[in-house]
């Protein structure tokens, strides 16, 4: 069953259309993610499928729930992380999460084990009694979904869960995601990093401007957009290669030094190029081509040639 459909999801400002109708699919006990530049209409995607937004015209249903007409039963099964902060500087971590979970229904001595636990599983138990304006921002940020996840809901928005954060904040956010997953928690997740869509996700829907330019799985997104082509050249050849490349369509994603002095640029196509007029280019330039490749587009190319936007990488 789809626990998150959308059909036709759409949300104007006046005159400006900022999500144009999306249309998603996301199976129960799945990772979905919404991939894309900033203000591509990711967070207001999130925004009306959590209840908090109306759309202009389509519709969304959550575990069969419509958003609009059936808000409460939706809030009741949904867990919510926004981009800025929800737990509260003047008060301590687990008095934070006892608070949250009151509010879920907990009695206080339970509420006050259940917190405990949690900052004890996210690392953070040294910390509990401390008041959260001393936190750190990456501590914050792990308290902020623990907040959102007290109770593990059926369905958890997660607003772009790691922009900003160190390694050992984003990986702790990683496994208490997945360990949810495994229990049957949907996830739909909003990244400007393709490396975490990819870790994390079962599919990815790509959106620029509003509108989705791709969905899929990662590799269903990559073998549709084209292929990558390696060409292996003297270093100080590159930028006339480059040139070359270009009046075939071919935009340059990476380059890496390879030995006996050769340089490998890589460049995504949104097709299949014929090598032979590209080699014939190459040498009419006086170019000694040392190697040339053909191989599947990555995801990274995919997003290039769809968006013409490079991806971000989660920071080291
Ligand atoms: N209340 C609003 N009024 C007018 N325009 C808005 C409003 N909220 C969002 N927008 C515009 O809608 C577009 C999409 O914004 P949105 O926050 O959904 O993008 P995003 O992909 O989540 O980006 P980010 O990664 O920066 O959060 C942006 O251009 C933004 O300026």
């Amino acid at each position: 069953m789809d626990v998150i459909e959308t059909e036709g999801l759409t949300r104007r400002y006046g005159k400006r259309t900022v999500v144009d109708g999306v249309d998603l699919h996301v199976p129960d006990g799945t990772v979905h993610a919404l991939l894309g530049p900033n203000g591509s209409g990711k967070t207001t995607t999130v925004r009306m499928l959590a209840t908090l937004l109306r759309p202009t015209a389509g519709h969304a249903r959550i575990l069969g729930h419509d958003t609009v007409s059936d808000a409460h039963l939706v809030r009741s099964r949904i867990g919510l992380v926004g981009q800025f902060h929800a737990v509260d500087p003047r008060l301590t971590g687990a008095e934070n999460l006892m608070m949250f979970a009151r509010l879920n229904g907990f009695r206080a001595r339970d509420a006050r084990r259940h917190a405990l636990d949690l900052l004890e599983r996210f690392d953070l138990a040294d910390a509990a009694d401390q008041a959260v304006r001393e936190y750190s921002g990456g501590m914050r940020r792990r308290l902020d979904v623990l907040a959102g996840t007290v109770v593990r809901p059926a369905v958890l928005f997660l607003d772009e869960p790691s922009t900003g954060l160190d390694p050992h904040s984003r990986n702790e956010i990683y496994r208490h995601v997945l360990d949810y997953v495994a229990q049957g928690t949907a996830v739909l997740l909003t990244t400007q990093y393709l490396d975490e869509a990819e870790r994390l996700a079962d599919t990815i829907t790509i959106l620029d401007g509003g509108r989705t330019v791709a969905t899929g799985t990662p590799s269903e997104i990559a073998s549709a957009v084209g292929t990558g082509l390696d060409v292996a050249i003297a270093p100080e050849d590159r930028d006339r290669v480059v040139s070359v490349l270009a009046r075939f369509g071919a935009k340059q994603v990476g380059s890496a030094a390879i030995q006996d002095n050769s340089v490998k640029l890589s460049f995504g196509l949104d097709h299949d190029p014929a090598l032979l007029p590209i080699l014939r280019a190459l040498d009419a330039e006086g170019i000694d081509v040392h190697d040339i490749g053909r191989r599947r587009a990555s995801l990274d190319e995919a997003f290039l040639a769809l968006t013409g936007h490079p991806t971000e990488r989660t920071p080291a």
